[in-house]
């Protein structure tokens, strides 16, 4: 696998794939930095071996060019975050973008405006990638959160490079962090997963049956097994069409001789808010017209013994609707769990879109040992698939 440091990029100009689709607020001011800053290493290597960054990467998923999407409103804070003045090209090709990158000079850093204002990136268009190849030497992949993508920019492209691509430092990273728990986990290893459906989770349950010792199945997943085990759930969410599988899963655990730990007891509420009535119910005995929105006191006990126990912990999904401050509870008992598991030695990723979320919201991020910055990318790894990104630099 060939990363940054087997090249040296003396007089080099990079050319590298980020993932800077950050969350913008109202005044398109850049509210999580957390890509950008994890970006950093990779281009300050660069930098300082003497060469110079074409940075590329998309902003949401404009219709065409739309100014609201323009990677300028980020500027400033890529600026203030590595420190050195960042160029721009209003356009990622053609005669603006190829007459700053030439003329960048080591040390120096050239931002593309965003790829998605041509449809060619997404299409994967070859020639659209031709010409994006041709501003710089070396093709640097360090976009984790779109590695999933068999997109122009992050995957195409490194055709053009075949002798001078590798993955940036945080992209190595991410692959390092999955690696070291699905194959080269300190047993026991766990996976805690939770969020609101069954249906968004299935193939990675299937793929980490292989590879874990314990399962922990929290959030609106939890109904789906409940009620496939004859217990009574009331108006809790529930796919269902997925009670079969739900059963099959638990076969299949119980073949491969991984213990999975459902909720014993959960917050129920008696309608989707706040303000809620709540009360403490056994998980299957749900009655009629509540709702459970949080894993309950017992349940969590327990819950704490099985991280405890674990020496690789994956976390993927909240434990309860953390949003309202109500059912958020689960989630931050959960988090200071894995917390304490990781200071006494535990190796812990926590990956997905809600549950990076939440980590960051209540304090983790710095008590775990890794947080991914891919949603969809990390999904599509803990399915087992190769990511087009990935494979692109392997080839
Ligand atoms: N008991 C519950 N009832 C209903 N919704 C729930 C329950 N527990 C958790 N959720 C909801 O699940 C959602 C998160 O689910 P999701 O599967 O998207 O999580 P994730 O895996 O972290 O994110 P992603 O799918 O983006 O990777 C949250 O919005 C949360 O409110
Ligand atoms: O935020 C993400 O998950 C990545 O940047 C990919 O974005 P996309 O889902 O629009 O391709």
């Amino acid at each position: 696998m060939k990363t940054l440091n087997d090249f040296n990029f003396k007089d080099k100009k990079a050319l590298i794939r980020v993932d800077f689709n950050v969350p913008l607020n109202d005044n398109f001011e850049v509210t999580d930095a957390t890509r950008i800053i994890s970006a950093k290493p990779t281009i300050i290597k660069i930098l300082e071996d003497g060469g110079s960054c074409v940075l590329m990467s998309h902003l949401g998923r404009p219709k065409g060019v739309q100014d609201e999407f323009s990677l300028k409103h980020i500027i400033p804070k890529i600026e203030d975050i590595l420190g050195v003045e960042v160029k721009f090209a209003s356009n990622c090709v053609g005669e603006e973008a190829e007459t700053k990158a030439a003329a960048l000079k080591p040390g120096e850093i050239l931002l593309l405006e965003n790829l998605r204002f041509h449809e060619e990136e997404t299409k994967g268009d070859e020639a659209f990638a031709q010409q994006l190849s041709n501003l710089g030497d070396i093709y640097v992949n360090d976009a984790f959160g779109t590695a999933h993508r068999a997109h122009a920019s992050t995957t195409i492209v490194a055709q053009f490079f075949p002798n001078a691509k590798c993955f940036g430092y945080l992209l190595a990273k991410e692959i390092e962090s999955i690696k070291k728990v699905l194959e080269d986990g300190q047993k026991p290893v766990l996976a805690v997963l939770g969020g609101a459906k069954v249906s968004s989770k299935i193939t990675v349950i299937e793929n980490i049956l292989d590879k874990v010792d314990h399962l922990i199945i929290g959030g609106g997943m939890t109904f789906t097994f409940i009620k496939a085990l004859g217990g009574t759930i009331g108006d809790s969410i529930c796919e269902d069409d997925k009670m079969e599988l739900a059963l099959d899963i638990l076969k299949q655990a119980e073949a491969k001789g991984v213990k999975v730990h459902l909720p014993v007891d959960v917050i129920a509420a008696d309608s989707f808010s706040n303000d809620a009535n709540t009360k403490v119910c056994d998980v299957r005995q749900i009655p009629e017209g509540w709702q459970g929105l949080d894993a309950g006191p017992e349940s969590l006990q327990i819950f704490d013994k099985v991280v405890n126990e674990s020496k690789t912990i994956l976390w993927n999904g909240p434990l309860g609707v953390f949003e309202m401050e109500s059912f958020a509870k689960g989630t931050i008992a959960l988090g200071d769990s894995i917390a304490k598991s990781t200071k006494n030695g535990a190796f812990s990723l926590v990956g997905g879109g809600d549950s990076v979320a939440a980590v960051k919201q209540f304090g983790f991020e710095d008590k775990v040992s890794y947080v991914s910055t891919g949603g969809g990318a990390m999904l599509e790894s803990l399915e087992g698939k190769t990511l087009p990104g990935i494979a692109a630099i392997l080839d």
